[in-house]
């Protein structure tokens, strides 16, 4: 073996869904904030992403996490979020298992039963509350920063459906959103594979024809992310539906997807559906649940907000190290469209 680099990597799955943690290998990247660490990356080590992600080490459903120092004096670390396709200013099923990842390897020292943390996302600062006991992390809730609804009720024409009611809002990534029933869907397992085809093209049509762009930082990315959105039922006091969110370049988030939580709940917030201080309770397709709540509205730009948190658990499966051998072929991967839908 003569490795040129080595990486530690902590994985974890948050509700079902891959986060791995990226705790050794990379000392620092330069930047102020994490966005620009974040961007340095994209623009000079995109490689680094690829190795992790794409095949042979890595798979569709992967994402992964870089931890990195802050400079900023309120937060105790950083990450940057590495996905299939970008490098989202947020994520929730990932900062679930950074935080994880980082308490229950010592990297930052636990506190039972409660230990509160302010880590560094390329989308700003995120407060983490994580209820601890035996040196396990029980839940993480994040606070977001706000999530905000772009638009609502509007109509987007997509092959092969036709006209589509849509509504687009921003919760770290942007999603477009759709009603599942309207399309003939229960968001059940067996639909896994259909959804992944549907939602990329209404994810292209809405892009090509909703403008969106946020606010306060144009370099954040518009529609990237399809939503499908289950009725809404009321059980034992507490809002709850299914969702799914296709996360590109094409396959079914495994939780109930953070950011997407958020968004939605912008959405709601927006449609008089839910009030602040109301449980929403998210389903994913496999039957994992994100908490969630309103505790605040406020704007972002033009836009009313709403300032969201998210709760759910992870659980660590495994820690490895990844490693590049200069003869390796596939220093940065490769994707095949049979599991990636489309060649990357
Ligand atoms: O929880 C979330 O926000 C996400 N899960 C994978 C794709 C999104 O980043």
């Amino acid at each position: 073996m003569r490795w040129s680099q080595t990486f530690t990597v902590v994985d974890c799955h948050a509700e079902g869904e891959i986060g791995k943690v990226v705790t050794g290998g990379v000392f620092d990247v330069p930047g102020r904030t994490m966005f620009d660490k974040m961007r340095h990356l994209a623009e000079h080590r995109d490689g680094l992403r690829k190795f992790v992600l794409f095949e042979p080490r890595g798979t569709v459903n992967h994402n992964a996490n870089i931890i990195l120092p802050t400079n900023n004096p309120e937060a105790a670390m950083g990450f940057v979020i590495l996905e299939s396709t970008e490098y989202p200013a947020m994520s929730g099923s990932n900062t679930i298992c950074v935080a994880t990842a980082l308490l229950e390897t010592g990297i930052l020292p636990m506190k039972e039963p409660v230990t509160e943390l302010v880590l560094e996302a390329p989308g700003g600062l995120i407060k983490v509350t994580c209820d601890c006991k035996d040196g396990k992390v029980r839940q993480v809730k994040f606070t977001n920063q706000p999530a905000f609804a772009y638009h609502l009720d509007k109509v987007v024409e997509v092959e092969g459906l036709g006209s589509l009611k849509v509504d687009v809002a921003y919760g770290g990534m942007t999603y477009v959103h759709v009603d599942a029933t309207a399309l003939g869907l229960g968001l059940t397992r067996d639909e896994a594979r259909d959804l992944c085809g549907l939602g990329q093209r209404i994810k292209t049509a809405a892009a090509a024809q909703l403008e969106v762009s946020h606010p306060e930082n144009p370099l954040i990315p518009g529609i990237t992310q399809t939503q499908f959105m289950g009725p809404f039922r009321r059980e034992g006091g507490r809002l709850t539906a299914k969702n799914t969110v296709i996360v590109s370049p094409g396959r079914n988030d495994r939780s109930p997807c953070g950011t997407g939580t958020c968004a939605r709940l912008a959405v709601m917030h927006a449609k008089g559906q839910i009030k602040p201080g109301e449980v929403f309770d998210h389903e994913s397709l496999i039957g994992t649940h994100f908490i969630s709540e309103i505790v605040g509205t406020t704007k972002v730009g033009r836009y009313p907000a709403v300032i969201p948190t998210v709760a759910g658990q992870a659980w660590i499966t495994a820690i490895s190290q990844f490693g590049y051998d200069p003869t390796d072929p596939f220093p940065e991967g490769f994707t095949l469209s049979d599991v990636w839908l489309k060649a990357l």
